[in-house]
């Protein structure tokens, strides 16, 4: 589904939580949706999901507005960090529930879904501990498949291996069944490479919306003897470097033509990718 969202502007009193956000997501791709703490990313995932009207702008999906749009409901579901689920009744209440709401609901995906994250029907919603909580509420989005699924860090209580399996029971689903999906998340290196295109902000402001190679070919490692990747990286932005004896790697970003890259050959130095943490670090450093 393609979302456009247009100079939005959500405030919550004296905050302004969004401030004259605009971007546009084509659609049919697993997007990231980044942010340090506070930038906003709830509160857009939220204006998304129509759980919460915008102040001011427009906000849009597959060009219709979003708010008080019935027939959006049952098409969008946000997933958030507390799974999608009240404390009353059991998981299969739960499943029932979201298979009643979503057209698209695959019960026997739902099934093995519970399965692979040890869940079982009976168990009370109120007696799961978070990490449980977290991944019924992954099995909920993903056996939904709707076509804009978004997951506001709906996996952080979850243990390492579970969110492995369900980084990987996600791309295995789109790649079936292709749709909108956004993902936000702080936990950067172990997603990212899911996402096809970032979207970043900061302060209710978009920093940053990219595809994740075009991001990520802005950032070079320079690696060798440290006077020559002091000398190569003079007057480039360094993000930062590590030493080890008489070697150093320095973390650089914008382009680097081909012209530097020669001289960085004949220099005998190596040029490598960085990390999108630390492009993200970089790029939302100043940005709260
Ligand atoms: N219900 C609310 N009432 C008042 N202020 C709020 C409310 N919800 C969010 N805010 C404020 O709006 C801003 C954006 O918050 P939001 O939760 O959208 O950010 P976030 O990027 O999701 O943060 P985090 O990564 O910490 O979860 C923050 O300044 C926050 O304090």
């Amino acid at each position: 589904m393609r979302v456009d969202v247009e100079d939005l502007v959500v405030t919550y009193g004296e905050v302004t939580a969004l401030d004259r956000l605009s971007f546009s997501l084509e659609g049919g791709k697993i997007y990231g949706l980044l942010g340090r703490n506070g930038s906003g990313k709830t509160t857009l995932l939220s204006v998304l999901a129509a759980f919460r009207k915008e102040s001011s702008g427009t906000v849009r999906i597959d060009g219709e507005p979003v708010f008080e749009n019935e027939g959006l409901t049952s098409r969008v579901s946000l997933i958030r960090d507390a799974g999608e689920t009240t404390d009353l009744g059991t998981a299969e209440d739960a499943l029932y529930f979201a298979e009643w709401l979503r057209p698209h609901w695959d019960a026997d995906y739902a099934r093995s879904l519970m399965d692979l994250f040890g869940l079982t029907r009976k168990m009370s919603v109120k007696g799961m501990s978070k990490g449980m909580r977290s991944a019924l509420g992954v099995v909920i989005g993903l056996a939904g498949r709707a076509p804009l699924t978004m997951f506001d860090e709906s996996y952080l209580g979850m243990d390492p291996p579970a969110r492995y399996a369900f980084y990987d029971a996600l791309l295995a689903d789109y790649m079936e069944h292709p749709r909108t999906i956004i993902l936000s998340t702080h936990l950067i290196e172990e997603v990212s490479s899911l996402f096809e295109e970032v979207v970043i902000i900061g302060r209710g402001r978009l920093v940053v919306h990219e595809e994740t190679q075009t991001l990520l070919s802005r950032g070079t490692a320079v690696t060798g003897p440290a006077e020559r990747v002091d000398a190569f990286t003079d007057g480039l932005t360094v993000l930062g470097g590590t030493s080890l004896g008489s070697t150093k790697s320095a973390m650089v970003y914008g382009e680097i033509d081909e012209a530097r890259r020669g001289r960085a050959a004949e220099a005998g130095l190596e040029l490598g990718p960085i990390a999108m943490q630390d492009l993200f670090i970089h790029l939302t450093g100043d940005a709260r």
